[in-house]
């Protein structure tokens, strides 16, 4: 379970979190949705321990062995190739040469093991980026734009990993612009904006009552119907 309550966050004089609440159960995969600078990074470092918060509590159930966590960034080492990125983390977490192997064959990146990163796709990059988030198998995935700048084919093969560590038990929490996308993968998301969560709840049932959301401008109509404010 992952939870909120009342979370504040300043960066200098700059109030970016004015009250955030949010409650996640376990083994749902939620999605944060918002404007760009809305703060959904923000919300993911404090809840991996990255940044501190000024006021509020929040609850993650799991240890930091059981987090698993995809930046925006990929954070991949450029000059050593997928193989090595994997291994490097695998040795981290005690995970077996097999498991590592089979992790490479579920992103489909077992042809390229041997290639440095610097040469790889941008979508070969996020899947291994995904890869080595989830080699532990972690209780809890963090994961910050999973498909920004993908084609839909290898968004959707992201979609299809992220489902299948869902079916395994995990907690998936994710940030995205992109409304389709949470309707296609997330049980429920937040709407963040101004500081605060301004709707939860699935995705498909906040379409529906307001309209199709297909598009961040469809998103801010909504945020205007519901704040009576323009996003930019
Ligand atoms: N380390 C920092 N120091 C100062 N300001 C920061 C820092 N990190 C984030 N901010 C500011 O906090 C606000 C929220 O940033 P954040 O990256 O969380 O937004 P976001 O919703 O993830 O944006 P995007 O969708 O563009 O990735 C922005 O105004 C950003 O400039």
């Amino acid at each position: 379970m992952i939870e909120m309550k009342n979370i504040q966050k300043y960066f200098d004089e700059k109030m970016v979190l004015s009250s955030v609440d949010l409650l996640v159960q376990e083994g749902e995969i939620f999605g944060l949705l918002g404007p760009s600078g809305s703060g959904k990074t923000t919300i993911i470092n404090i809840l991996t321990n990255q940044i501190e918060h000024e006021a509020g509590k929040k609850r993650v159930e799991a240890s930091a062995f059981e987090i698993g966590l995809m930046l925006d960034s990929d954070e991949l080492y450029e000059r050593l190739n997928c193989l090595e990125n994997l291994e490097l983390f695998a040795r981290i977490y005690g995970v077996s040469h097999k498991k590592v192997m089979e992790t490479l064959e579920n992103v489909e990146l077992t042809h390229v093991a041997k290639k440095e990163v610097s040469t790889l796709s941008k979508g070969m990059r996020q899947r291994l980026a995904l890869a080595r988030a989830m080699i532990h198998t972690p209780k809890i995935l963090f994961l910050d734009e999973p498909t920004s700048e993908l084609d839909p084919v290898s968004s959707r093969h992201i979609h299809e990993m992220i489902k299948t560590l869902r079916h395994q038990g995990a907690t998936v929490f994710l940030t995205t612009h992109n409304m389709d996308e949470a309707v296609k993968l997330c049980d429920r998301v937040g709407l963040l904006y101004e500081g605060k969560i301004v709707e939860t709840g699935n995705p498909y049932d906040i379409c529906k009552r307001h309209g199709a959301i297909k598009t961040v401008p469809d998103l801010e109509k909504v945020f205007f119907k519901m704040t009576g404010a323009n996003l930019i």
